[in-house]
């Protein structure tokens, strides 16, 4: 199906939502697998040491896997703590999740406060689709267009294949982000023009494939 760039974001989440729920266990596994590893060779390759990421829900990209996958290859994993005005505070990942509001599994240790992503030398966060312009479309909690403004570092959304599209609807809240991993195997960084790049980042966050 081909989304209208006129969709409201809503129809396009419900249609992102469907489309998720549909996948077969083994595509969701594959891509969920790929993802989790190219993330961290993203960050092995950059040489980041702090990392901001996320734990993916059921339907998620990034899979159960994700943060196992991340904390080795990361010196210090900061995973998010919703807050109730649904801003984002941030702890550093010990290896334990308590249960924390609409249900997420968050860090159990200190709470370093909104301003501790600014720490994280790569952000990877969740979204349901990015667009060629950094527009990306989250679950509508509107957290992320809180954090990005704080982060200087690349932001990079994980994504299944084909939620990378040519447009979505912007409201002048919405941040853009710097690139989207579309989750096929051995899959480049898509860079959109959402954020003025130095143009270090492009031969730090190429993948090895391309020679990099
Ligand atoms: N795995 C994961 N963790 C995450 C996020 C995420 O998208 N994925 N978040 C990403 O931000 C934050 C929390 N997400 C939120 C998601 C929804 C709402 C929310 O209030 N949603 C409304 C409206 C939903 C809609 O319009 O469809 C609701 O549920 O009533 C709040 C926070 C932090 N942690
Ligand atoms: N900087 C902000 N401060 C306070 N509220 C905000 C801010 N940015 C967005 N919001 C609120 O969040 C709501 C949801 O925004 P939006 O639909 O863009 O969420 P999203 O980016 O898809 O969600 P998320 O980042 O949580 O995945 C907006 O309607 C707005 O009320």
């Amino acid at each position: 199906m081909v989304l209208p760039s006129v969709s409201p974001k809503s129809e396009i989440r419900a249609h992102i939502r469907s489309v998720r729920r549909g996948l077969p266990p083994d595509v969701r596994a594959n891509a969920d697998r790929s993802l989790a590893a190219r993330a961290a060779e993203l960050i092995l390759q950059a040489g980041a040491r702090t990392v901001a990421a996320y734990v993916p829900l059921a339907l998620e990209p990034g899979g159960p896997h994700l943060v196992a996958a991340l904390a080795a290859a990361a010196e210090r994993l900061l995973l998010p703590v919703l807050l109730d005005d649904n801003d984002l505070d941030w702890a550093v990942y010990d290896g334990h999740f308590g249960t924390g509001r609409l249900g997420l599994q968050e860090p159990t240790g200190p709470r370093l406060g909104v301003a501790a992503v600014a720490t994280a030398e790569l952000v990877l966060l969740p979204g349901l689709a990015v667009a060629a312009d950094g527009t990306r479309l989250g679950q509508g909690g509107g957290s992320y267009d809180r954090v990005l403004p704080r982060v200087q570092a690349p932001t990079i959304v994980l994504l299944y294949p084909g939620e990378i599209l040519p447009e979505l609807p912007r409201e002048p809240h919405d941040q853009r982000v710097c690139g989207a991993l579309p989750g096929y195997d051995n899959a480049h960084v898509h860079w959109t023009k959402g954020c003025p790049m130095p143009h270090h980042w492009h031969s730090k966050y190429q993948s090895a494939s391309d020679g990099g």
